[in-house]
Parts: C-alpha cells; sequence; structure tokens
C-alpha cells in the first residue's frame, strides 16, 4: 500500500509540510512518497492513498492545488483523500474550508506555514504590506503536523 503526499507549493513551505507529514508516517512504517501536483502521472492511478497540501493566497485556494483537484476529481473519489490547506493566518477561511470539503475527503485540516522574503516578488511583498502582513515568518506547527499525520494511521494506511 502507498501514500501520495501531494503538494501545491508556490515558494516552499506547504512542501516542507508535506515532506514533514511522509516523513512521520515512514517511520510508522507507512509507504508514503511527495509529489509536486506539476508531477502529476500515473502514479495516481497506482497509489493507495493521497494526501493533499494546498497553500492560501490572496484569500484564495492556490490555484495548482486546486486545478489538480478539479483534473482528478474522479480518480481521486475512488480512493481516501486527506487534504490540508497551509496559510499565514491563525485559521482557515470558513468558505476555504467549506470548497476544500465540497472534495471528496476523509479529513481536511489547516496548518500555519512560513513566509520567506527571499524568495517573494517584488508585487508579493507589495501585496503584504498592504495587509500589513510581515515578509518573514514561520508558524508552522510541527508537533501539530505530526500529530495529524499519525492521526491518518487510523484509516489504515500502511
Ligand atoms: C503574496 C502573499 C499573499 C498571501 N495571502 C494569504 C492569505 O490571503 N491568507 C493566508 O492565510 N495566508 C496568505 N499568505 C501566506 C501563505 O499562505 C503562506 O506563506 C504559505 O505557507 C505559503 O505556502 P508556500 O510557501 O508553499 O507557497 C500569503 C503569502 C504571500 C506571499
Amino acid at each position: 500500500m502507498t501514500t501520495m503526499v501531494v503538494v501545491a507549493s508556490k515558494h516552499g513551505s506547504t512542501a516542507e509540510i508535506g515532506e514533514h507529514i511522509a516523513a512521520t508516517l515512514k517511520a510508522r512504517g507507512v509507504s508514503a512518497h511527495v509529489k509536486e501536483v506539476s508531477e502529476a502521472g500515473k502514479w495516481l492511478f497506482e497509489t493507495d492513498n493521497v494526501v493533499l497540501g494546498v497553500p492560501v493566497y490572496r484569500q484564495k485556494l492556490w490555484g495548482p492545488g486546486m486545478m489538480f483537484l478539479d483534473a482528478n476529481r474522479t480518480e481521486l473519489g475512488g480512493k481516501p483523500l486527506f487534504l490540508f490547506a497551509s496559510g499565514g493566518g491563525p485559521s482557515l477561511a470558513p468558505e476555504l474550508a467549506e470548497t476544500l470539503r465540497s472534495y471528496p475527503h476523509r479529513e481536511v485540516a489547516y496548518f500555519r506555514g512560513a513566509i520567506d522574503a527571499e524568495k517573494l516578488s517584488f508585487f508579493e511583498k507589495l501585496q503584504l504590506k498592504v495587509v500589513k502582513a510581515p515578509e518573514n515568518a514561520d508558524y508552522r506547527d510541527w508537533p501539530g503536523i505530526e500529530d495529524w499525520s499519525q492521526s491518518l494511521i487510523a484509516y489504515g494506511l500502511s
């Protein structure tokens, strides 16, 4: 049985959360691997479980992650799907949580992410300035991410 942790990550922090989820699962004997949404391929048909992470940008779930969900809705509907969003805010906006829950899923989680000024474009820095958000921050709750990862094992991942 394999579990694919699929990440849509513009600047890498959601990918690092995905790596941590896969490492936590692997440490407990689950065959887990990480893929970027851009690496869509036949592995999606072969994997047994999918964990998918999408960041929030400008009050929206980031397009490439949602495109992956939409493009593969039928295939994903046939296997246990665990979704998480990551963002700078303390919680996920209810309408975004609702959007994620509209896809076939076993779990929807939210983890706070990270922002690294060195990776941001001029316009992204400007957007953060407008909403008075920091350009550098790491809010990731690694123990919380590990707890959630471990909780997935109860769904029969092995
Ligand atoms: C330009 C910009 C806009 C953002 N907009 C939001 C937002 O609307 N809501 C939110 O919770 N986080 C927002 N964030 C924070 C990102 O969701 C957070 O940094 C996330 O961890 C980024 O994931 P990534 O590194 O995988 O791309 C924004 C970050 C940037 C740089």
